[in-house]
């Protein structure tokens, strides 16, 4: 079954969904929240739009060589900390046994064994929703989310050991077999610069005629973008940075000469109607810079748009971002770009992903960018840790009563794969939580 497409969703009546002014107010009405008031009065007004660029001092000098990382130890910087997740190799359970009795039932297919998981499933009905239409901070959230999974590119791209093709050639399939409507592939990127997705033709020649599912590739310049659609693919992802110092660690060039580039693939890609989607990482932080102004996120995402992305994904890329930064950032953006052409991107190093989205969504987001098993990390932003779990945002999105067409059973088995392959747990609170359930009802 194909996923719900979020954009032909109508939403529940939300003042604020789709005007930056609209945004403004449920900005200002969050900051007269007491809860977030004390964070949102300390934070700084938004700069004009590109005025972070090559005036902040912060950036990395030109004589500064880009950092590469390869170490994989923490590390603090200008008032971050972070710290890699460290993954307990254990083997995944694959044996369940079914038990029945509960009020949700969710088919789970791994690699060798069909099993039913029971659990109870505090998803919402619609007799909730309508309890929850008086309730402000629920009515404004999206009735359907459409969930974009990176784990096949963002999420093994960070990975050390080559993973073999044909694993990620079925994980792709089993992730498409989910009800994912997007799942993206690989990048067509220098292989020194990533060794991992060294094999994008070979992977890209094997899912390329999947059907029911749109699988994006990057493309960082126009020899990955005349690559990609060589072997197939039928839609790219261009991706910037919203700071000067990761984009020169990341793709060799400065935000500015990144835009070119993209703009040229952009043109190709339009020549050949090839949708193009876009992305802005480090919209909070950067591991080279630190804070990033939200105003740099503003520039870059319309930068974006203008070209002609679909969706501009804005991208906690060290996964630093809380409410109370990401909110300013999504209001620069919204001013700038229509929000129902944004999409929010979120890794977990801090554990703040699912605030982040659900506040998110309560701003008018309804695109949500997310790994299976919260795989993921990028080799050049030192530190930064997983995206947020696919299973954890389709077990919020079905706790909210929101659709996601996703089969939520289908993509744990999906994660259990490739968690498997790996040699570690899942990074999934819910994959893990809906397992021990499973385990525990298995010995009754
Ligand atoms: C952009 C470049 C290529 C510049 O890299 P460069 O070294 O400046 O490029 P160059 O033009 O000087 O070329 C160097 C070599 O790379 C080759 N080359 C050049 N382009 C390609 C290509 N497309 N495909 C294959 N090969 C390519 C080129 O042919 C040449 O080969 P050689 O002559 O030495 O044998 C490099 O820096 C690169 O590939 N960077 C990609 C790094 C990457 O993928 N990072 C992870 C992306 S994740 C991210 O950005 C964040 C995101 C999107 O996930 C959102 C978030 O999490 O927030």
């Amino acid at each position: 079954m194909l996923a719900v497409s979020a954009r032909g969703c109508s939403r529940l009546a939300s003042p604020h969904a789709s005007s930056p002014a609209g945004a403004a107010a449920a900005a200002a009405a969050l900051a007269s929240s007491p809860v977030l008031s004390s964070g949102m009065n300390a934070l700084e007004q938004p700069a004009p739009p590109g005025a972070g660029f090559g005036d902040t001092g912060r950036s990395s000098g030109a004589d500064d060589p880009p950092p590469r990382p390869s170490s994989s130890s923490g590390e603090a910087r200008e008032g971050y900390q972070w710290s890699r997740v460290a993954y307990q190799r254990q083997p995944m359970p694959h044996q369940h046994k079914v038990t029945p009795g509960f009020n949700g039932h969710v088919s789970v297919a791994s690699s060798s064994s069909l099993y039913q998981q029971s659990y109870r499933h505090f998803s919402s009905s619609s007799d909730q929703q309508g309890i929850w239409a008086g309730n402000k901070l629920i009515r404004d959230l999206p009735r359907c989310v459409k969930i974009v999974e990176v784990g096949p590119r963002d999420g093994l791209q960070n990975e050390k050991d080559i993973v073999p093709t044909p694993v990620k050639v079925e994980l792709i399939r089993r992730l498409a077999a989910s009800g994912l409507s997007v799942v993206e592939a690989t990048s067509f990127v220098s292989p020194k610069w990533v060794p991992q997705l060294a094999d994008a033709k070979d992977v890209m020649q094997a899912v390329r005629n999947i059907e029911g599912v749109r699988l994006p590739v990057l493309t960082p310049n126009l020899k990955g973008f005349e690559a990609a659609i060589a072997a197939g693919a039928k839609e790219i992802a261009v991706f910037a940075s919203a700071s000067e110092g990761f984009s020169k660690s990341n793709i060799n060039c400065t935000v500015k000469e990144s835009l070119m580039r993209y703009n040229d693939v952009a043109l190709a890609a339009k020549e050949k109607e090839i949708p193009v989607r876009g992305y802005v990482s480090c919209v909070v932080g950067c591991p080279v810079d630190g804070p990033v102004p939200p105003s740099n996120v503003a520039y870059v995402a319309k930068e974006l748009y203008d070209m002609g992305c679909y969706d501009v994904s804005l991208g906690d890329t060290i996964g630093v971002g809380t409410p109370g930064t990401v909110v300013p950032m999504l209001e620069a953006a919204m001013s700038a770009v229509p929000v129902e052409k944004l999409a929010v991107h979120f890794h977990d190093t801090y554990g703040q992903s699912l605030s982040n989205i659900l506040i998110s969504l309560q701003m008018g987001i309804s695109v949500v960018d997310s790994s299976v098993a919260g795989l993921g990390g990028c080799p050049y932003a030192k530190g930064a840790s997983g995206n947020v779990a696919t299973e954890d945002v389709v077990y919020m999105l079905n706790g909210l009563g929101i659709k996601t067409g996703v089969d939520l059973g289908k993509v744990m088995a999906a994660g259990e794969f490739i968690c498997k392959r790996l040699g570690r747990q899942s990074g999934s609170k819910a994959a893990t939580a809906l397992s021990k359930v499973t385990a525990n009802a298995s010995k009754l």
